[in-house]
């Protein structure tokens, strides 16, 4: 069947929608991509949280989906609200690529190198109240985090005119534009848990277009799907919120899953609220179940929306 691809145009966007076409042509389909500007890509000098989250960037795509100009959409599922508009669903979500945060920097090979009073830069809340944790445990109350926004290429270009020692962003985005080469460093997810879906791919799609969830259904993985679900349980149960420094990763390993959070709060002290929890999951209900769990202990030791 002929599929068109609704994606926004930064290059990761375009990467992530072409590496999607090649998938579905592979599969005997004809697919083409329609490009489009969202609002989350025009405001640039204002921090995400501020101008109203994640939203922005797939409400366009969906007004495509809807009008039929498009049959699918692919998304960062990091940047996918937990609750998706009505008519809409979560038809794929594909593989996942390295969940870590990478840290970038020509000067410094770790935040322990970091020269007096130095600034980081980097874009979302989570990345900001996991790095004052740790920069706290180092006695190291002088180095500044700075907001960061802007596409990868931006972001790396911000780094290189010196406004910062160092950044710190997904390394999956990196690797997906060849240019893992500029990371100097992956933190561990015990040294930085990564967000909600890091790493992953979702594809959404207009409910009831079973035509196009059967073309898709190939692309699937269903390990990152199950883990996905729960840690998008957790940040449901939290608000969903982008405003929200809320980080949560899983990890599937023969059916046993094993799922951790930590919330933050950005304005007070820089300590973090962590909770984990294992379970048997095999489905996404089972997934959820255990989200619910990890984000009702997350709001019992002090996390809130
Ligand atoms: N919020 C922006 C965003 N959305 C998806 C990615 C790439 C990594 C991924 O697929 O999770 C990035 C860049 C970043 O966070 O540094």
């Amino acid at each position: 069947m002929l599929l068109t691809i609704a994606t926004r145009e930064s290059r990761l966007a375009l990467w992530q929608a072409e590496h999607v076409k090649t998938l579905l042509q592979q599969q005997g389909h004809a697919a083409s991509l329609l490009g489009m500007t969202t609002r989350g890509d025009q405001i640039l000098d204002v921090a995400l949280s501020k101008v109203g989250g994640k939203g922005l960037f797939v409400k366009e795509l969906e007004t495509a989906l809807h009008e039929g100009r498009a049959d699918l959409a692919v998304h960062s599922l990091k940047d996918v609200p937990m609750e998706l508009p009505p008519g809409f669903a979560l038809a794929c979500v594909m593989r996942r690529e390295d969940p870590r945060d990478a840290w970038v920097s020509p000067g410094c090979a770790s935040l322990e190198e970091l020269p007096p009073g130095a600034a980081v830069g980097t874009s979302s809340l989570r990345r900001t109240v996991l790095l004052r944790a740790r920069l706290a445990a180092l006695g190291r109350a002088d180095v500044r985090i700075e907001p960061l926004r802007g596409n990868l290429d931006t972001r790396l270009r911000k780094l290189d005119e010196g406004r910062y020692a160092a950044i710190v962003l997904a390394a999956a985005g990196l690797k997906r534009l060849g240019l893992g080469g500029r990371i100097r460093r992956l933190f561990s997810t015990d040294e930085m848990l990564p967000a909600a879906g890091q790493g992953a791919l979702g594809i959404e799609i207009c409910e009831g277009r079973a035509d196009v969830q059967a073309a898709l259904a190939p692309l699937a993985d269903q390990a990152t799907w199950l883990a996905v679900e729960a840690e998008r349980a957790v940040s449901r149960a939290l608000g969903g919120s982008c405003s929200m420094p809320l980080a949560a990763h899983a990890t599937l390993e023969g059916g046993a899953m094993r799922l951790r959070a930590a919330w933050g709060d950005p304005q007070g002290q820089p300590r973090l609220v962590t909770a984990q929890g294992s379970a048997a999951v095999a489905t996404q209900a089972e997934a959820r179940a255990l989200g619910q769990r990890v984000a009702a202990d997350l709001q019992a030791g002090g996390a809130r929306p």
